[in-house]
């Protein structure tokens, strides 16, 4: 026979062994057990007998002591109730302490540890970064908690040979942040490449409450909304919750300088796309003219319908033929007069330079219409604005569906380098609207008007549009509605009737400045 099974079979003899004698001894355990409860007693009585009344207690005690062992088989009953009694108080092990509740962070930041070893971790590694012995306080260098328990802030370590230049392998371990933090918020992911660290904050979320309302910005500039601290280099003041508070704002430059001319919003269905043209068409409007092609026909542009500087809004194919049409007239006449006025040396006329705004809410519906019907397709019609307005100071603005992007024509994605994606999206929806990785990992759920705004080159940030309801829909809170009135050029009488009612019921001050209008340009009517 072996040693090691001489060995093995020593060790089970063993184990048998100490198995009988358990449980041979258990009763004098149980015994031993109720003795030291016993005792524990008798001298917790003794130190809580006052000393005066020691002696006669002894006295007692032994008397009693006495007078049983005087009787017939009185030691041997007393012993046995002796056991007995400590064999009943012994029966029940001591209950362990209660184990301390384990730390609701220490748990969450070992499951967050134990996802991302399988993206981070090295098998062939002899002392890996991140492995199944590894402990989260050797990579993760600090970390935050919110109020109610939710990761708010981490800073990690990674190996150096993880691909962290690679947008893929980057948007796997935020995602799986993401999905151990929290699916409800957006995180920002800082990548630290030289040093292999990466820094993931959560964000606060934008405020929803900034109204439509006369922003303080230059001639050319569109507020499309909010955003964070990090987002934007300036604040505006900005009246909000009753007071003026200073807000970072996503400031879309246009004009004759803007290198960004155009605009494509695009979003998921109720993300608030049309809001946003609204809130584009309330700041267009104070300094140029605007026509509004409706391709949904909802009718939420509605409230444009002739105010002063409002060429037209069409709903109906046939009407968005023919304005697009005479915009491209448009765009061409102002660029041949701006050429002669250059020949000239003289100042070009006011009624070329003033803007000129194109605002398209889901052109794709007519598209398909045209197809369907053999006729032109509107978006061809805005090639020419597209591709000179600039120069001609012909500013276009499409919103559409996020389904509908295969059906947005080459020319419109091309010449449309601010780019806006609203609601709800993945990372890699939000890259392909905005040309840019996200360096932010969107929320599942977002409310009417979030989501993120790219302007030319410069990084994608977050965007808020402000409230900016349809002054006509009922069910919009009256003091919204009346900013939105407020704002538009001159009332007419379907919401001049309403503003006053509104105001009445709502108790909405009505000292909120009018807009500052320009006067009256001298400018080209459509002709058709
Ligand atoms: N920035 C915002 N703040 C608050 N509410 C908003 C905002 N944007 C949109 N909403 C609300 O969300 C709803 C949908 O908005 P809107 O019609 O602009 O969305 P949409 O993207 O154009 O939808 P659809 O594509 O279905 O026409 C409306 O009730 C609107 O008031």
């Amino acid at each position: 026979m072996s040693l090691t099974r001489h060995l093995s079979r020593g060790r089970d003899l063993a184990r048998t062994a100490g198995d009988h004698a358990s449980d041979m001894f258990a009763p004098l355990t149980v015994i031993g057990r109720g003795l030291r409860h016993h005792s524990d007693w008798v001298k917790a009585r003794w130190a809580a007998t006052p000393k005066e009344k020691r002696g006669p207690t002894i006295f007692l005690t032994a008397a009693g002591v006495l007078g049983v062992f005087l009787l017939p088989h009185g030691p041997l009953l007393a012993l046995v109730a002796l056991m007995a009694s400590a064999a009943w108080v012994g029966r029940s092990p001591k209950a362990p302490p209660a184990a301390p509740e384990p730390d609701a962070a220490d748990l969450k930041l070992t499951a967050l540890y134990a996802a991302l070893t399988p993206y981070l971790a090295a098998p062939e590694e002899l002392s890996p970064m991140y492995g199944p012995d590894g402990r989260y306080q050797d990579v993760f260098s600090g970390w935050e908690f919110d109020d109610q328990g939710r990761l708010a802030g981490l800073d990690l370590g990674y190996p150096a040979y993880f691909t962290d230049t690679e947008p893929a392998a980057r948007a796997r371990v935020e995602q799986v942040i993401q999905g151990k933090a929290g699916r409800s918020r957006e995180y920002r992911f800082d990548w630290d490449e030289e040093s292999n660290r990466l820094r993931v904050t959560a964000l606060a979320p934008l405020a929803t409450d900034i109204a439509a309302q006369p922003f303080v910005t230059t001639p050319g500039e569109i507020v499309l909304g909010f955003t964070d601290d990090h987002g934007s280099r300036r604040t505006i003041p900005v009246t909000q919750d009753g007071g003026t508070v200073q807000q970072p704002p996503v400031v879309w430059r246009t004009g004759a300088r803007s290198s960004e001319p155009h605009l494509l919003a695009l979003g998921s269905a109720g993300s608030g796309t049309s809001t946003l043209i609204r809130s584009i068409a309330l700041q267009a409007l104070r300094h140029g003219d605007l026509m509004v092609i409706d391709g949904a026909g909802t009718g939420e542009h509605a409230c444009l319908v002739n105010r002063p500087g409002v060429h037209t809004v069409e709903t109906s194919l046939h009407g968005a033929l023919a304005a697009l049409e005479w915009a491209a007239q448009e765009t061409e006449r102002r660029l041949t007069a701006l050429n002669a006025a250059r020949h000239h040396g003289v100042a070009a006329p006011e009624d070329v330079t003033r803007p000129l705004w194109l605002l398209l809410d889901h052109p794709t519906e007519l598209t398909e219409l045209a197809h369907a019907e053999g006729r032109p397709d509107p978006q061809e019609l805005l090639e020419l604005p597209l591709r000179h307005g600039r120069a001609a100071r012909v500013t276009v603005v499409v919103a559409d569906d996020l389904t509908a992007y295969d059906r947005i024509s080459p020319t419109v994605r091309a010449t449309t380098r601010a780019r806006v994606v609203l609601g709800p999206t993945s990372p890699g929806t939000a890259e392909a609207v905005l040309a840019a990785p996200l360096d932010i990992t969107p929320a599942t759920q977002t409310p009417p008007g979030r989501g993120y705004a790219r302007i030319g080159a410069s990084a994608p940030v977050r965007l808020q549009v402000p409230v900016t309801v349809d002054p006509l829909d009922d069910e919009a809170p009256a003091a919204h509605r009346e900013a939105v009135i407020t704002l538009l050029p001159h009332r007419d009488t379907r919401t001049e009737a309403s503003a006053v009612d509104l105001k009445a019921d709502s108790g909405v001050p009505s000292g909120t400045p009018e807009m500052p209008k320009e006067p009256p340009a001298v400018r080209p009517r459509p002709v058709w």
